[in-house]
Order: structure tokens, then sequence, then C-alpha cells
């Protein structure tokens, strides 16, 4: 039997950091995504391990399902209901992984590697398999590599393991119902915490269901933009570690609760503006120009309180005086730190002046990624 599942990457308009302390914030899914491809072996192909193949990484992991039981033979029966990976149980998945011995320059995909394995033998078990993966996103720059790892993930182990209710279908690509999303979308999370160490849960959510949705403290709502939304995408390929930058924000606010509950409760209205701001139609006594200079003021506002807590980075300040000059907004998305900057394509800007600051950014080193905003969410397909 086998299953493919695709998992969207994600924006954060307004709110990251400050969501992970009880803020809400705006996310949109983007048409980039994490592809997995999951095989359970028939009897006559059964190799007799547990495979995971990074494709785009060249690199093959491979657990003998023996080995496996041995090691887990003392943990409890499958769980029914997502569950959070116990620190006696994560010492056990890590000395799987560092069994392994992954390269040096590729020890961050340890956190991954481990998810994975908390993940499947959390829903399968110990039975040989064969799981695929390859993604579009750039691995940890900020548009929730992680998070649509984990939900597709989740999702084609789940879609084997039980039978999944599908709601519809589009060119053989299936989406779930509801109540099956939502099940996704709590083994994702479980391991978003194994790779984030506090996520808010906002990456996988949106990963999950898509489109565009404000999150606070668990609670999603989707939010209906009366009109799409361009943003260019740069990369400053600066690479950081989305669980140290949130426990940078964390430390800041033990040393300055005051001023850094202060500084999220500002986001918190920042985000719920944007959403008011998003979901007005636009009409002769607001026009889409208005629309959008009211939305780079949020993103200007929202980016300095990112600095106040510390996130930004050089790279990313640089992306932000770069694209001044075209008198467009930036700011970054994701935990910061390098990582991805948003700019917004204000609807009258022009090709022309798109690819000219396009060539500015890239003749600095960036990477830019011209993105569709707020598409759908997770999918998969059988056979
Ligand atoms: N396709 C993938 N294959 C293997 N591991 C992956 C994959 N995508 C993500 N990961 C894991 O997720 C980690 C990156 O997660 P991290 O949260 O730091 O960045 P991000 O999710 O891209 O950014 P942000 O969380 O700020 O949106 C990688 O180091 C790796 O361990
Ligand atoms: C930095 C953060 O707010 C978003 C990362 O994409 C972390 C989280 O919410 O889990
Ligand atoms: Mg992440």
């Amino acid at each position: 039997m086998e299953v493919r599942s695709r998992a969207p990457g994600k924006i954060i308009l307004t709110g990251e950091h400050a969501v992970v302390h009880g803020s809400s914030a705006i996310a949109a899914a983007i048409d980039l995504y994490t592809h997995v491809l999951f095989r359970l072996p028939s009897l006559s192909e059964n190799h007799g391990s547990v495979e995971l193949e990074l494709k785009d990484l060249g690199l093959v992991f491979s657990w003998p399902s023996q080995r496996l039981e041995e090691r887990f033979h003392s943990m409890d029966t499958l769980p029914s209901t997502p569950q959070s990976c116990s620190s006696d149980h994560l010492k056990l998945i890590a000395s799987l992984v560092e069994e392994k011995n992954i390269p040096e320059d590729k020890i961050w995909l340890s956190s991954g590697v481990c998810a994975f394995l908390y993940l499947y033998t959390s829903i399968h078990g110990y039975k040989p398999a064969t799981v695929a993966v390859t993604s579009e996103l750039p691995l940890g720059s900020g548009l929730g590599s992680s998070a649509s790892f984990c939900v597709a993930l989740a999702a084609a182990f789940l879609a084997l393991s039980t039978r999944v209710s599908i709601n519809d279908e589009k060119d053989g690509w299936l989406t779930l119902t509801t109540s099956d999303l939502e099940l996704v979308n709590k083994w994702a999370f479980e391991g978003e915490k194994i790779m984030h160490g506090k996520p808010s849960g906002i990456d996988n959510t949106v990963s999950t269901f898509g489109r565009v949705v404000m999150f606070k403290s668990g609670e999603l709502n989707q939010i209906q933009s009366t009109a799409p939304l361009r943003m260019l995408v740069t990369n400053t390929k600066v690479g950081r570690n989305t669980k140290k930058l949130v426990a940078g924000v964390s430390e800041r606010v033990a040393r300055h609760p005051g001023s850094m509950n202060a500084i999220f409760t500002s986001v918190d209205f920042i985000s719920k503006e944007l959403a008011t701001v998003l979901e007005t139609p636009t009409s002769d006594d607001f026009s889409v120009t208005t629309r959008e200079k009211m939305i780079e003021e949020l993103m200007e506002m929202n980016q300095g309180l990112l600095q106040c807590m510390g996130v930004s980075h050089p790279s990313i300040e640089n992306v932000l005086r770069a694209t001044e000059k075209y008198k467009l907004t930036s700011k970054l998305t994701g935990a910061g730190g390098g990582g991805c900057v948003l700019t917004l394509l204000p609807t009258l800007i022009t090709g022309t002046v798109v690819d000219e600051v396009i060539a500015d950014l890239e003749s600095i080193g960036f990477q830019c990624l011209k993105v569709e905003v707020g598409g759908k969410g997770l999918e998969v397909c059988f056979g």
C-alpha cells in the first residue's frame, strides 16, 4: 500500500514570537510544499526495516524493525490519540538517530529525523516501511519547513493506519475532513515540539488547514481576505535555528517581563487590526491603495517590535534598506535571525519595478521567491 501527501509552507504576516506568548498572529499558506511518499511493503517486498529517504539531501536512514522493537519494547502500546514525546522516549529516539552519525555539516537534520521516528513509531509501531521526503521549501528559513514536514508525515502515516474521510477531490489530490485534519494537526504539533521546543502551533495549523488564518493560544479563525495579497519572499540564506531563537525571546522576557509583555500586547493589537483590514471590502471610501498602505504600516510596526524582541539580523536589515529605496515595506517572517523576509508588492507596482527589486536583492546575494499567498493546505493522494 502507498500514499502521497503534500503540505504547504507558510508566511507569518504579523505576530511571530509574540504568538508563543499568547498574542494573536496572522499566517498564510504559500504554494511551496513538502512532499511525502509512504509505502508499507507487501510480504514479498518486506525488507524488514523502517527507511527514511531525504531525497533533496541524498541521505537514507534505515532501522531494522527488530531493533526498533528491542529499543521501544518497554514503551506502552501505540497511543490512540496524539501524545507528547516524553523525555525518556526522546532520549531513546535520539540515541537511534545518533547511531546514524549524521555528518557534522547536516547535524541540523537530527531534530527532523527524531520527529520522523517519533511520529512513525507512535502511529505505525515498528512495521517495515519506506518513507521518501522532498521539499520545495528552503529548510530552516522561516517558511515553516519543519511544520510542513511534520504535517505531511503525520497525514501519510494516518492515511494508511486508519480510514481517513475525504472531504473534496481535485486532480487526484484529496482534502481530508475537518476532524481528520484536526487529528493530523495534533500529531504534527507533537513533531514540532521535538524540533521547536516550545512551538505555538501556528505553523503546523496553517500548513494543515491552508488559507489565511488568525491564531491565538491554539484557537484558529479563518480570515476571509477581500483582496489578493502579493508578497515577495527574500531568503537571506542566513541559517538559524527556530528553537534557539524562540528560547532567546523567552530569556529576554525573564529579564524584562514588563516591557516584553507590553510588546506582546502591541503585537496582539497589530494582528487584530490586520485581520480587520484584510476582511474589510474595498470601496470608494476604502481603496486598494489605502488598504495596502494600512497593511504596510502594520508590517512596519511589527518589524520594529521584532527588533525589540532581538530576532532581527543585519541581513534582514539589508533587505529592509534595499526595498525601502523602492518605497516598499518589508518585515522578517518566521523566527527571524536571518531566514526569510516579506515585502508587500502593491497592486499598482509594475512587473518591471518588481524585476528591478529582485535583481537588486539578488545582486547582494539574496534569493527571491514569488509565492502565491493563502492557498490550499494539506492534501493526500492514494496509489
Ligand atoms: N524536508 C525535510 N527533511 C528533513 N528535515 C526537515 C525537512 N524540513 C524541515 N526539516 C527539519 O526542520 C528543521 C528546520 O526547522 P526550523 O523550525 O528551524 O525552520 P523552519 O521551520 O524552516 O522555519 P520557521 O520555523 O521559522 O518557520 C531542519 O533543521 C530539519 O531538522
Ligand atoms: C517564531 C514562531 O512564532 C514562528 C516560527 O515560524 C514560533 C512558533 O510560533 O511556534
Ligand atoms: Mg519551524
